[in-house]
């Protein structure tokens, strides 16, 4: 069996600067699936079965989460903090729901074709400067556009210092232009519209070549009593070191909560905001609004302002 070092794995000085020094016989498992009543962990490449205490809410855990167990037990110690959280606001009532943890970046995966969209980019780099992860926009099918520069340029713009990649996802090429974010002990994780080609991407990263066994790519679809299970499982190695999570739970998103998100997102917004006469202008209405004022001298994009108020509001529902 290959070893697999817990810094493989994406164990850093981060976690091991929460451990007491009783829990330094513990293991560590970093968690590649939630099912509704189980938990398993990674570690040294195998896969473990947590033993969780009565009434446990697998909900209070996401994929990517380092957990301290028993070694003979397998039972759960506790969650170790995280660098950083992936959420999605549940519907109406609904809890908040954990989508991963501990992910360094984000790949925003839009096309270079008609469905590219400045305004669902925003969303998507709202979602990850709120999680605390690094965004890079990865813009496919640039084999099959004209002028693939062009959206690059646009996708640019959105944020300060904003990585933009365009790649054929079907390519050897794409993993190498990934290769700055991947490798060992990196986690990242993919969202993006339907047909962008997140999958494409998935297999092509984990594809071929893998010194590391895909064990997680066998969690059976049913539990051990043969009833069906709710699978979240989507911790995956990637071929160069590292791990990509691909979940469905990513895919649909709702805005809310966004209030840190969208400074950093709207920077060049934020920043004029306390130049305003009015502490709480709304950058609508009110007389000596410097957001407008910039807007006027054409130093701002008045298209930001829009999509800049419409998440706002969004984000204040
Ligand atoms: N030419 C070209 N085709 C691509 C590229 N990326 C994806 N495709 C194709 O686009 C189609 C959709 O790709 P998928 O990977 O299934 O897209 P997805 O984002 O996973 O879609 P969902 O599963 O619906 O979320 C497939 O036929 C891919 O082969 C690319 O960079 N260039
Ligand atoms: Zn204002």
């Amino acid at each position: 069996m290959v070893r697999l070092a817990d810094e493989q794995l994406g164990w850093d000085s981060f976690f091991e600067c929460q451990l007491a020094d009783s829990e330094a016989e513990l293991w560590r498992l970093r968690i590649d699936a939630v099912h509704r009543g189980r938990l398993t962990g990674l570690m040294d490449a195998e896969q473990f079965e947590i033993e969780l205490p009565a009434r446990a809410d697998t909900a209070h855990f996401a994929v990517g989460d380092w957990v301290l167990v028993n070694p003979h037990t397998k039972a759960l110690h506790r969650r170790l903090d995280r660098r950083t959280l992936l959420q999605r606001p549940g519907e109406g009532k609904r809890p908040t729901q954990l989508v991963a943890a501990n992910v360094d970046t984000l790949f925003i995966v839009a096309s270079c074709n008609a469905d590219f969209n400045l305004a669902r980019l925003e969303r998507y780099l709202a979602f990850a400067n709120d999680a605390g992860t690094n965004p890079v926009i990865v813009l496919t099918k640039a084999d099959v556009a004209d002028d693939a520069q062009d959206f690059a340029r646009q996708a640019a713009t959105l944020q300060r210092g904003l990585a933009v990649v365009t790649i054929n996802a079907r390519s050897a090429d794409a993993v190498t232009a990934l290769r700055p974010w991947c490798g060992p002990g990196s986690t990242i994780a993919i969202v993006g519209s339907s047909g962008v080609g997140k999958s494409t991407l998935v297999n092509n990263l984990v594809a071929s070549g893998s010194q590391l066994p895909q064990q997680t790519g066998s969690v059976r679809p049913s539990d051990s009593k043969g009833r069906h299970t709710t699978t979240a499982r989507s911790l995956h190695a990637m071929a160069g070191g590292g791990w990509v999570i691909d979940t469905p739970g990513v895919r649909s998103l709702h805005m809310k909560d966004l209030g840190q998100g969208l400074d950093v997102l709207f920077a060049e917004i934020t920043e004029l905001a306390p130049s305003c006469k009015f502490r709480n202008c709304t950058h609508d209405h009110e007389p000596g609004c410097a957001v407008r004022a910039a807007v006027a001298s054409g130093t701002l994009d008045p298209d930001r302002l829009t999509r800049w108020r419409k998440l706002h509001t969004e984000s204040r529902a």
